[in-house]
């Protein structure tokens, strides 16, 4: 497995589809709020965080998802807190050289009132989901001024919250013009989606206000999980979809629909999702097939990295070229769920940079 590593491989402009809010927080900002908002957490530092909540070694999906209650108490609830993480996020993937970013996370599990139950132990407050998803927006609009980089939400649905699901798609309704772009199901995968028809409802309400969808599917679970996403949930993109290369007809069928999977290599070892060899990883099979794909961070925080450590795994391990990191940022704008108009703007702001002519502004 590749150590973290933050030399710049490709320094040019790049977009990022797959990042959790909630998994890419500043330790620094955790710890300030824990003394501010005086809750006790087990670590007194930086260093004493960072070996709480990063993950070293490759462990589980699950291990990886009980780190969120170290430090979640933390920041649900606060309106500043809530409205600091969105904002320093976009300070973050500005200095990444991220230009365009998808960024994801679950308004009930940052909330403290108006859900059932309340999350992480909390009492009950009065922060709501629908003022989460308008503090967040705040955040990541003073962010975008600040930094001069754009950013888009996805709500996430929670695979074993299914009564949380109704609430996702009208919040994303009520925003999706104020910085929400689509809907994500997130959580443990393994949970079958049929006997969660509140999932699918809400996704089939999706599909029909035009609100664009993602799943994660393939991760910690098999390839019928992907083709769940895809045929009951009407999935435009996958999150990880790592499984599908063991299902050669729905791999062919992902290849020839040019279904955008969101990949996340250091975050995909991490949680054992896939061997810590990285010259046997699926995003190789993916680009040599050329697939429609994009290299994302997933949960920095948990995974002490930043999007160079996914991109020098590409280039160290996976014989990724600049050729093909500007291809694969080419994809994952064309398969961003921007409007048309701003996603024409985006492709032709990335082209210009990536000397691929078109001579017009983004
Ligand atoms: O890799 C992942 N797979 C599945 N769920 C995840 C992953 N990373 C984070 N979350 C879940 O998504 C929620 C909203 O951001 C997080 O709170 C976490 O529970």
């Amino acid at each position: 497995m590749a150590g973290v590593t933050s030399r710049a491989v490709f320094t040019k402009p790049k977009v990022e589809l797959h990042c959790h809010l909630d998994g890419a927080i500043r330790l620094k900002t955790i710890l300030h709020f824990a003394k501010k908002r005086k809750i006790q957490i087990p670590a007194e530092n930086e260093d004493e965080l960072h070996k709480l909540i990063t993950c070293s070694k490759p462990s589980t999906l699950t291990e990886v998802l009980s780190k969120f209650s170290y430090y979640m108490p933390v920041i649900a609830g606060d309106r500043e807190a809530i409205q600091q993480i969105a904002y320093e996020l976009a300070e973050d993937k500005a200095k990444e050289g991220i230009v365009y970013l998808e960024a994801r996370y679950s308004p009930h599990y940052l909330a403290n009132c108006n859900v059932h139950p309340i999350p992480w132990g909390q009492t009950e407050g009065d922060v709501s989901p629908d003022e989460v998803v308008h503090l967040v927006n705040q955040g990541f609009q003073r962010g975008q001024c600040d930094f001069g980089i754009k950013v888009r939400s996805i709500l996430c649905c929670i695979r074993h919250m299914e009564a949380w699901s109704l609430e996702i798609v009208e919040l994303c309704q009520k925003y999706r013009n104020a910085g929400v772009v689509g809907i994500d199901l997130a959580g443990d995968e393994l949970m079958d989606a049929e006997s969660h028809p509140g999932h699918v409802q809400a996704y089939e309400m999706a599909v029909k206000c035009g609100i664009h969808r993602t799943v994660h599917a393939g991760e910690a679970g098999p390839a019928s999980v992907v083709r769940e996403a895809l045929e009951i949930f009407k999935s435009e993109r996958v999150g990880h979809g790592y499984a599908i290369i063991s299902d050669p007809v729905l791999y062919k069928e992902i290849l020839e629909k040019k279904i955008h999977i969101e990949a996340c290599p250091q975050s995909s070892v991490l949680t054992g999702a896939c061997d810590p060899d990285f010259t046997k990883h699926p995003v190789v099979t993916f680009k040599k097939d050329k697939a429609n794909f994009s290299l994302n961070t997933d949960d920095p925080l948990i995974f002490g990295s930043t999007i160079y450590t996914d991109y020098n795994i590409a280039a160290e391990h996976m014989t990724f070229t600049e050729g093909d990191f500007m291809e694969m940022n080419l994809n994952a704008a064309t398969s961003s769920f921007l409007c048309p108009k701003e996603k024409e703007n985006l492709l032709n702001y990335l082209k210009r940079k990536y000397g691929m002519a078109q001579d017009v502004c983004y």
